[in-house]
């Protein structure tokens, strides 16, 4: 393998949540964007990365079918994976690592169509270099602390404060044992970098983008349209 690189990589795209917060009736991440559903911009920009030699999506059970056919439809070129996920996040994640035999996993989430092949060589080459990273960027906002009853309870140290992306990318032993310990505990993290800190294991910030945005409430699909237009504007693909 050569230094610096991560060799070959597995993917774990997660795509099976049901978007309650968006609440629209067609889960956000089979919504449209530039004609074709957000789901297929961000397997597509793993589809071209060099590193990424398999795909696992995990959708919803009913939808594994149509997820099947898009991948098809929009021809994704790598070996590619659909299974259905679980009732939390990191039981999705749990199910796709099942299928990935590369030593190496990334784990990004569906609804995340804006990550770029650069952030993902970064994310790779700071996994190997250090065991684990996460693509993250400075908090810009002052953050505060609130009581029960909403009075400001402090404020924190911006400047040890971190909004934590996709992808993320792990030795995949690494996680299946993160994973096996967690689901013996009976915890739950919101993403997967907490539970490798929970085995002790030193996890390296990469400095990701804000328009790697995750796509969670309605505000977020009409700056999702104006980072395309942008991209456009720039002569960049999604
Ligand atoms: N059981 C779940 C829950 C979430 N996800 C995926 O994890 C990513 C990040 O989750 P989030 O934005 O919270 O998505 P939802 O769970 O769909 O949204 P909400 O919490 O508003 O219902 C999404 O790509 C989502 O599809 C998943 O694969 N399986
Ligand atoms: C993993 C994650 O995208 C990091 O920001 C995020 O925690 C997952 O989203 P959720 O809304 O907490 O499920």
């Amino acid at each position: 393998m050569q230094a610096g690189a991560i060799g070959q990589a597995g993917v774990i795209v997660v795509a099976a949540g049901r978007g309650t917060r968006m609440g629209t009736r067609e889960s956000k991440q089979y919504l449209m964007l530039e004609e074709k559903p957000i789901i297929i911009h961000t397997l597509e920009t793993f589809d071209r990365h060099p590193w990424i030699a398999e795909m696992v999506l995990v959708t919803g059970e009913q939808d594994v079918e149509r997820c099947q056919s898009w991948v098809a439809e929009y021809g994704i070129t790598k070996k590619i994976k659909v299974v259905p996920g679980g009732a939390e996040r990191q039981q999705s994640v749990y199910h796709g690592l099942l299928h990935i035999s590369t030593p190496w996993v990334l784990v990004h989430d569906g609804v995340r169509p804006f990550v770029t092949s650069s952030q993902i060589t970064s994310c790779c080459e700071a996994a190997v270099h250090h065991g684990a990273a996460v693509l993250a960027v400075p908090v810009k906002d002052t953050v505060k602390k609130a009581d029960e009853q909403g009075w400001v309870a402090g404020t924190l140290n911006r400047s040890e404060l971190w909004a934590i992306q996709t992808p993320q990318a792990f030795r995949r032993d690494d996680l299946l044992s993160a994973h096996e310990r967690a689901a013996q505990d009976g915890f739950i993290g919101t993403d997967d970098s907490m539970l490798i800190e929970r085995l002790g294991i030193p996890v390296k910030l990469v400095e990701g983008g804000y328009n790697n945005i995750k796509i969670t409430t309605p505000e977020d699909l009409d700056f999702a349209e104006w980072i395309r237009k942008k991209k456009h504007l720039l002569g960049e693909g999604l």
